[in-house]
């Protein structure tokens, strides 16, 4: 049975040590676009290993930065053919700033594996300690895979964020490049989804499709641009649901509602006029 509830919930994932540079946290922030203002001065806080701050985001590439190979899906309980699944949300809380380089040590577990029928979604859990056991961040991700309900497993609970009603107080846009999967892929995820025109018909999709991450980062970025002076240190906690693809070369067009040091966000494909990003919350420090 590809998906077995009893054994994949609290499944411990176990401990892994890593380390990371400066170089790997320039080489992610070029591929969530920075640096493409270059007139702007705080992209150097991106850009440039002086001063370098890190995007909280970050945090979703520090440990598998240097992968070559496509990521698995495969945990105790869980056995998934790539192709069937797509990023369905991702969390972050930083608990305290990121630093340009250091060690840690990640302990995951499967949090949940709900049944929605047509799909499975497995949530997974992963705290992260500094060198000194200090905790870094937690990361919370949900992986939607599609023709992989029908287990028998809980649905688990029905979640979204109301938008204020009324006019979004900023609205970004971001363009993408067309290679900008390339680039991204390059920072640990080899799925040939983004990359290979056949894999990505395959999965049903007329063309590869960018990282669910890469989005994820590049409207983080927008929304610490536009309403925390471009201050990366600042973000506390991110978390989005990805409702809709991203084409590789699309502008992503971000709504703002500012509710007071905890941000709604809402992102949409200009092109398609669809949407890309939904239940967006960013809070501040
Ligand atoms: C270990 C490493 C493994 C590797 C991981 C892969 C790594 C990456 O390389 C992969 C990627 O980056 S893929 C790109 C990023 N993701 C996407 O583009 C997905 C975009 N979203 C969609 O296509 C649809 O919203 C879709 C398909 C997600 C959902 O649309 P629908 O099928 O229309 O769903 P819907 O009928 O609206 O809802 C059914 C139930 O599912 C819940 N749900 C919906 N969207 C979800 C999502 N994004 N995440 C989690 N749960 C989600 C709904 O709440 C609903 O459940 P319920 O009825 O109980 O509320």
């Amino acid at each position: 049975m590809p998906i077995d509830p009893a054994t994949a919930i609290g499944a411990d994932l176990g401990e892994t040590s890593f380390s990371w540079g400066s170089s790997d946290v320039l080489l992610y922030h070029l591929g969530i676009g920075a640096g493409t203002h270059p007139d702007d001065p705080t992209e150097l806080r991106y850009t440039y290993e002086r001063d370098l701050r890190v995007l909280p985001t970050f945090a979703t590439v520090a440990a598998t930065m240097h992968e070559t190979e496509p990521p698995q899906v495969s945990f105790p309980g869980v056995e998934i053919d790539l192709a069937k699944v797509v990023h369905g949300k991702q969390e972050i809380v930083a608990h305290r700033p990121l630093p340009a380089e250091g060690k840690a040590r990640a302990r995951g577990r499967i949090a949940d594996v709900q049944d929605k029928g047509k799909a499975a979604v497995i949530v997974q859990e992963t705290e992260v300690t500094g060198e000194a056991g200090e905790p870094l961040w937690t990361a919370r991700s949900s992986i939607f895979a599609k023709g992989e309900g029908g287990f028998g497993g809980e649905r688990g609970p029905s979640e979204s964020v109301e938008l204020p009603d009324r006019a979004p107080d900023e609205v970004i846009d971001t363009a993408t490049l067309g290679q900008q999967a390339l680039l991204y892929r390059l920072c640990g995820d080899r799925n040939p989804l983004h990359i290979d025109p056949e894999f990505a018909k395959a999965a049903g999709f007329d063309a590869p499709i960018l990282h669910g991450l890469c989005t994820y980062g590049m409207v983080a970025k927008a929304v610490t641009g536009a309403v925390l002076g471009g201050d990366p240190d600042s973000v506390a906690s991110w978390s989005a649901r990805f409702a809709g693809i991203v084409l590789p070369g699309e502008t992503l067009r971000t709504s703002i509602w500012d509710t007071g040091r905890r941000y709604l966000v809402s992102t949409v494909a200009v092109e398609r006029d669809a949407p890309v990003l939904a239940d967006g919350v960013l809070t501040a420090r």
